[in-house]
């Protein structure tokens, strides 16, 4: 910005006392013509500031109304494929159309390929969206390479063969089931008590595929996302599509897929809308390539049939809790890292844990370690373990409502 040329200086009158009338009045006249003069020069200077000022304020209307037709105006979705030197390439949410676009200046350095942006009517990016704008990245959980393993697995042996057979066989040996001329299975449901393993078990068969793991909990989808859950569910095959190998996992499906019920308010019409979402996504899974759908729920009794039939969820698995030898391989996988001293007797341990789930004995080996550490030692002895029974046991004690049975498998 130029800047403005300093203002002309005040005159100033200097009148010696030894002047004569005369001259004193042709100082006095030089002064007031020198004043006069200055005086001009501000008065144009005042013009040209007021003139400039005006031009500056027209400038601000502009911007002020362009901004307010941006911030008005309705931006679409879409997700950035790649940044190139020609541009961005962006594929629009919906019809799916690629573009290639620009980006405005301050956004250039911020745009990266995978993220969800905000365009307008002419395809430029207008914003990137953050993870509390981009309710996608909010109701999934997205994970290119999870590091689950079988290993990392107990107790659960059939369940994690009868998993690898409808799952991984199909994404990692198809031509196998085109030679045999067999449909591999549509969806997995798992169903079983909480915290046996079942989620675990998808980010197993995703890692031991290569597979991204997209978990999505349909608890989420009617609680947090009311009015958005059948677009976020096409949103979840599309973002699996976008990354196939892909393994979708609906944790608590029987949220948006329960049996219908009596109430015609609008929170169960929402749901219902969500689920036919669901419904059609699945029954057009055919042409959908190296994706498989595996789904979670410990209410299996409430559950919708539509969601069962031939060519949706048909393959079920039930996950239960482990059983003696179980919870001791459940054991020495959550201590395979701890310092346990020989008096630890896991079989002897699984005994007293019965009824337990596999979530259950991984918080009670974090808690004898806590025990440990406590007593400023780093072996975990067989007192710990003991107190961190008692210690389970009276959480439990506490939080059982009298009268009160769930629901048994
Ligand atoms: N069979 C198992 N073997 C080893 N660890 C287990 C097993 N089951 C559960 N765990 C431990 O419990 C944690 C929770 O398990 P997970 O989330 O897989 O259970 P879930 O069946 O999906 O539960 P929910 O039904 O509550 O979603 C795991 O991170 C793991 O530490």
């Amino acid at each position: 910005m130029s800047r403005s040329p300093s203002l002309p200086e005040r005159p100033r009158l200097d009148l010696d006392p030894e002047m004569s009338d005369a001259e004193r009045l042709s100082a006095l006249r030089q002064h007031f013509e020198r004043l006069t003069e200055v005086n001009q020069e501000l008065d144009d200077r005042l013009t040209e500031a007021t003139d400039r000022r005006d031009d500056l304020q027209s400038e601000v209307d502009q911007l002020k109304r362009r901004n307010e037709t941006l911030k008005t105006s309705s931006l679409y979705i879409a997700t950035v494929e790649e940044v190139t030197d020609d541009g961005v390439v962006i594929k629009q949410h919906g019809n799916n159309q690629e573009v290639l676009t620009d980006t405005s200046p301050h956004l250039e350095t911020e745009v990266e390929a995978g993220d969800r942006v905000a365009i307008n009517d002419s395809f430029a990016i207008q914003a990137v969206l953050n993870d509390e704008t981009d309710a996608r990245a909010q109701a999934m959980e997205v994970d290119a390479s999870p590091d689950v393993t079988y290993d990392d697995i107990g107790g659960i042996d059939d369940q994690v063969r009868e998993v690898r057979e409808a799952v991984e066989d199909p994404l990692s040996n198809p031509e196998m089931f085109e030679k045999v001329g067999v449909e591999p299975p549509s969806g997995v449901l798992l169903h079983g008590p909480p915290g046996t393993g079942k989620t675990m078990l998808a980010k197993a068969v995703a890692n031991e595929t290569d597979a991204t793991f997209i978990k999505m909990a349909g608890s989420e989808l009617v609680r947090k996302f009311i009015g958005e859950g059948s677009r976020l569910v096409r949103d979840l095959f599309e973002l699996a599509a976008d990354r196939e190998p892909a393994v979708i996992f609906i944790d608590e499906i029987d949220a948006v897929a329960s049996k219908r019920t009596d109430s015609k308010t609008s929170g169960d019409a929402e749901v219902q809308r969500t689920m036919m979402q669901l419904l059609s996504e699945m029954d057009g899974f055919d042409e959908r390539g190296e994706i498989r759908i595996i789904a979670a729920t410990n209410r299996f009794d409430m559950l919708d049939e539509a969601i069962l039939r031939p060519g949706r969820f048909d393959r079920l698995i039930e996950v239960p809790n482990p059983g003696p030898e179980g919870r001791v391989k459940i054991l020495e996988i959550h201590t395979r890292d701890m310092n346990v001293a020989d008096d630890v007797d896991f079989a002897e341990l699984a005994e007293e844990l019965d009824g337990h789930s596999g979530a259950d004995i991984a918080s009670l080996t974090t808690e004898a370690g806590m025990y440990a550490i406590r007593d400023d030692r780093t072996q975990v002895r067989r007192e710990d373990f003991d107190d961190a029974i008692e210690k389970m046991r009276d959480t439990e004690a506490q939080t059982t409502i009298p009268g009160h049975t769930d629901y048994q498998y």
